[in-house]
């Protein structure tokens, strides 16, 4: 059974009047790829910050390698947290932030610091006030993946870097995991990039959590039905659609729920491709009014 890294239960966050996270459940074990996930003001970040000791609740309890983070520095230094705008002293240049990183990192890997640097081409002697915007987020995954901390936090890490870098984040975190398997918690809104990635998902919504689940239980929690328009309708009829798309005659349709084995065989007589949903189409179906308006409105329209 794997061990608990953090646990925290009835965890709240007040700012003045408003509930930043209301009475939040749950943990995370070692060795996954958490996807925190949630659309803007969620309350992502403040968990995060909850959980390093960067700030503190208004209520319910806190748990990290079984203490309260803040109060333990032995706790701290096996944490990583790197946040969306990370901001380093000021003339640092990255080779400063680097050689400064074992001090706070007990496994910093040095080496591989290097083999990133050259990855994402960063210029580690230029201030990194100098530095371009997608730079700057490669100082903070560098640092977030040569610490190899056993709880390691990436909110967003990736503003400004572009699709090469990105998939640079992407490659290495997975093959460096692979060889030293640690817990990360990663915060993005570019979910269908990262849904390979990801072990378990924890969606937030309003400072509530609204799923917390296995990623691969959650990809098979719904189904994706394509083909000739006509047919798709005919076949989702009377299921709850979670999204709709179409070109010309082609539909592709997304029903909650999985298809039994009857079903699945009259979609294949009926000439229709089935495939797990995507997690960003599930997930913007949880959060959203839009997609399911939209579609409730398509469905009014083809049944008109
Ligand atoms: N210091 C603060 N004072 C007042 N409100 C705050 C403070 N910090 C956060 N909030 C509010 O708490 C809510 C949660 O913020 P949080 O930064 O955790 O969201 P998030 O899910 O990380 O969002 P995003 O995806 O946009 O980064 C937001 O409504 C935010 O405005």
């Amino acid at each position: 059974m794997s061990r608990t890294v953090a646990r925290v239960s009835g965890l709240t966050k007040r700012y003045g009047s408003f509930t930043a996270l209301d009475a939040v459940d749950f943990s995370l074990d070692e060795h996954r790829i958490y996807g925190l996930l949630g659309r803007n003001g969620a309350g992502k970040t403040t968990i995060m910050q909850l959980l390093t000791g960067q700030i503190f609740p208004n209520g319910g309890e806190l748990e990290v390698f079984g203490r309260t983070p803040a109060e333990h520095g032995d706790v701290l230094r096996k944490l990583c947290f790197i946040a969306e705008a990370q901001r380093y002293p000021e003339d640092f240049a990255p080779i400063h932030v680097f050689k400064a990183a074992p001090w706070f990192f007990e496994n910093w890997d040095a080496e591989f610091a290097e083999r990133l640097v050259a990855d994402f081409r960063l210029p580690v002697k230029r201030r990194i006030k100098k530095l371009s915007r997608g730079q700057l987020s490669a100082v903070g995954v560098i640092v977030g993946l040569a610490s190899r901390a056993e709880l390691t936090f990436f909110d967003e890490p990736y503003l400004g870097l572009d699709a090469v870098a990105r998939h640079i984040f992407y490659d290495r975190l997975l093959e460096d995991y692979a060889e030293h398997p640690r817990t990360v918690v990663l915060s993005t809104h570019l979910i269908d990039e990262v849904a390979n990635l990801l072990e378990h998902v924890i969606l937030i919504d309003q400072g509530k959590i609204l799923l917390d689940r296995d990623a691969d239980e959650v990809r098979g929690s719904a189904t994706t039905v394509a083909g000739p328009k006509q047919s798709v309708e005919r076949f989702v009829e009377g299921r709850t659609i979670i999204g709709r798309e179409g070109l010309g005659g082609l539909a592709s349709v997304t029903i909650d729920g999985r298809l039994d084995q009857d079903e699945r065989v009259r979609a294949a007589e009926a000439g229709l491709e089935l495939a797990p949903v995507s997690l960003q189409q599930l997930i913007i179906h949880l959060t959203g009014t839009d997609l399911t308006e939209a579609s409730a409105r398509t469905e009014q329209e083809v049944a008109a």
